[in-house]
C-alpha cells in the first residue's frame, strides 16, 4: 500500500499543524504515535529496525505489537532519528527504561533547541534510582519547563482499537502540560493535566509493582478479596513512598496513581501482571523474563525503589515481599497485603494529617515519630 494521504486528511478532522516526533515504536510508542494522528498532528514515528520502519509506513501497520490495528495513513515512520526528528516541535519518547540514557545521547544532536520533551515512560533508572523525567533534565541539559510526562490507566492495545481512555500530562511548567495535553487528545483519549511530576511519574512507576504482586496472588490462585486488599494496601505504599519525595497525595488518588493502579492490576494485557501470574505459578525468573517479549518496567524497579524507600524511612511490605519472591526466597502463596511478621494489630489510618504537612523533610521526621509511637514498626495508614 504506496499511497500516500496527508494527515488532515487521513485524520478526518482539522489538523493542528503540530509537527511531532515519537521515539520508540514499540507497543505505547505506536499507539501514542496513533492517538496523536487521529488529534490531528503530523507525526513522525521512529523505529530502530527499519523493516519495522518500512512496515508502519507502507503497510500502516505494527504487527508485532500491535495485532489487527490499522494505523491512521498519515502516520509516516522511519528508522533515521535526524528525520524523525527535523522540525518537530514536540518530542514523545517510549522506550524501555533502562535504555533511555543511551538514547538520549543520540537524540540530543537532533534536538530542536526550544522542543518539549516528554516521557511516556513508567520506570526508574535501575542503576541511578532516576525518574525518566530526570535523566532527561540532566542528559538533554534543558529547562525542566520544556519536559512533560504521561501517565494513567493506558494500556496500548485498549486505546489503539480506540476505547474511550484519559490520561494526565504533567510538567512543572502548566503552560507545557498545556500545550502537551491540546496536540495529546483525540474522540477517544481525553488528557487532563498537573503539575505534579513527581507524583505523576511515581504513580506510573509503583502500580507496576503492585500489579506483578497481584499478578502473583492470582497465579497462585487466590481470589478477589485478596486482591482488593493488595491493590488498596498497595495504594497506601505508592501515596506513602511518593508523598515523602514531595508528591501531591491527590495525584496517587488520580488517573496516574488509583486509575492505572486498578487497569495494570485487573488486565491480562499488562505486561507487569502477567509476569506476576507466571511467578505465582511457580515458574523461575528466569524463565519469567525469557518469556516476557515486551518491556515489563516492574521488575527492573523493585531494587531501585526499595532503596529510595528505605532512604526516606517508607515502609512498603508488598513491594518488599515481590522483591522476596523475585529472588525467590518467599514463596508466592506466602505473599499477603502486609509483612509477614507482623503480629500486632495495626491501624489503618495512622499518618494523620500527612497529606496537609509541609516539606519532605517535616513528613520524614513525622514518619520518624509515627515508628516509635508503633514501636518500631513502620507507619501505615489510608490518607484523609
Ligand atoms: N504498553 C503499554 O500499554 C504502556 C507502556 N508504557 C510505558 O512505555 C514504555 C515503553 O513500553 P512499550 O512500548 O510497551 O514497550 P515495548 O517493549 O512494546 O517497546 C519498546 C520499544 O523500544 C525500542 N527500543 C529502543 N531502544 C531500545 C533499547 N536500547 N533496548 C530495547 N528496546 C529499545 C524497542 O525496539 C521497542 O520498539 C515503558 O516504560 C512502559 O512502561 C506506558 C503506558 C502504556
Ligand atoms: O502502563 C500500562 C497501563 O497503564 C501498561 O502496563 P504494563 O507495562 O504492565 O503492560
Amino acid at each position: 500500500m504506496k499511497t500516500r494521504v496527508p494527515a488532515k486528511k487521513a485524520a478526518g478532522r482539522k489538523a493542528t499543524g503540530k509537527r511531532v516526533a515519537v521515539l520508540g515504536a514499540g507497543s505505547w510508542g505506536t499507539t501514542f504515535a496513533k492517538i496523536l494522528a487521529d488529534g490531528g498532528a503530523d507525526v513522525v514515528l521512529w523505529a530502530r529496525r527499519p523493516e519495522l520502519a518500512r512496515e508502519i509506513q507502507e503497510a500502516k501497520r505494527n504487527s508485532d505489537y500491535l495485532p489487527g490495528v490499522n494505523l491512521p495513513l498519515g502516520l509516516r515512520a522511519t528508522s533515521r532519528l535526524d528525520l524523525a526528528l527535523a522540525g518537530a516541535e514536540q518530542v514523545y519518547i517510549s522506550v524501555p527504561s533502562q535504555s533511555l540514557r543511551e538514547n538520549l545521547a543520540i537524540i540530543a544532536p537532533h534536538l530542536h533547541a526550544q522542543a518539549s520533551v516528554v516521557s511516556l515512560m513508567k520506570g526508574v533508572e535501575k542503576s541511578t534510582g532516576k525518574r525518566m523525567s530526570e535523566v532527561i533534565a540532566e542528559v538533554l541539559r534543558i529547562d525542566p519547563a520544556q519536559i512533560a510526562v504521561i501517565s494513567g490507566p493506558n494500556l496500548a492495545l485498549e486505546i489503539a482499537k480506540e476505547q474511550p481512555t484519559a490520561a494526565v500530562v504533567s510538567s512543572t511548567s502548566l503552560e507545557t502540560a498545556q500545550a502537551v495535553a491540546s496536540v495529546a487528545r483525540n474522540r477517544y483519549f481525553r488528557s487532563f493535566v498537573n503539575t505534579d511530576v513527581i507524583g505523576t511519574e511515581f504513580g506510573g512507576v509503583l502500580k507496576n509493582l503492585i500489579a506483578v504482586a497481584i499478578g502473583i496472588v492470582d497465579g497462585v490462585g487466590y481470589g478477589e478479596n485478596t486482591k482488593a486488599s493488595i491493590i488498596t494496601r498497595g495504594l497506601v505504599e505508592m501515596t506513602d513512598f511518593a508523598v515523602a519525595y514531595g508528591a501531591h497525595p491527590e495525584t496517587l488518588a488520580g488517573l496516574a496513581g488509583l486509575g492505572d493502579l486498578i487497569a495494570t492490576s485487573q488486565s491480562p494485557l499488562s505486561r507487569n501482571n502477567t509476569a506476576g501470574r507466571l511467578l505465582g505459578q511457580g515458574y523461575h525468573l528466569n524463565d519469567v523474563v525469557n518469556q516476557m517479549q515486551q518491556t515489563t518496567e516492574g521488575l527492573a524497579s523493585v531494587g531501585p525503589i526499595l532503596e529510595l524507600a528505605r532512604a526516606m524511612g517508607v515502609d512498603m511490605p508488598i513491594v518488599e515481599q515481590v522483591r522476596q519472591v523475585l529472588a525467590g526466597t518467599l514463596d508466592p502463596k506466602d505473599i499477603a497485603p502486609h509483612l509477614t511478621t507482623d503480629d500486632e494489630p495495626q491501624g489503618e489510618r495512622t499518618i494523620d494529617g500527612q497529606a496537609q504537612s509541609g516539606s519532605a523533610v517535616r513528613r520524614a521526621f513525622q514518619r520518624a515519630f509515627d515508628q516509635l509511637r508503633n514501636g518500631g514498626r513502620g507507619a501505615s495508614g489510608d490518607r484523609p
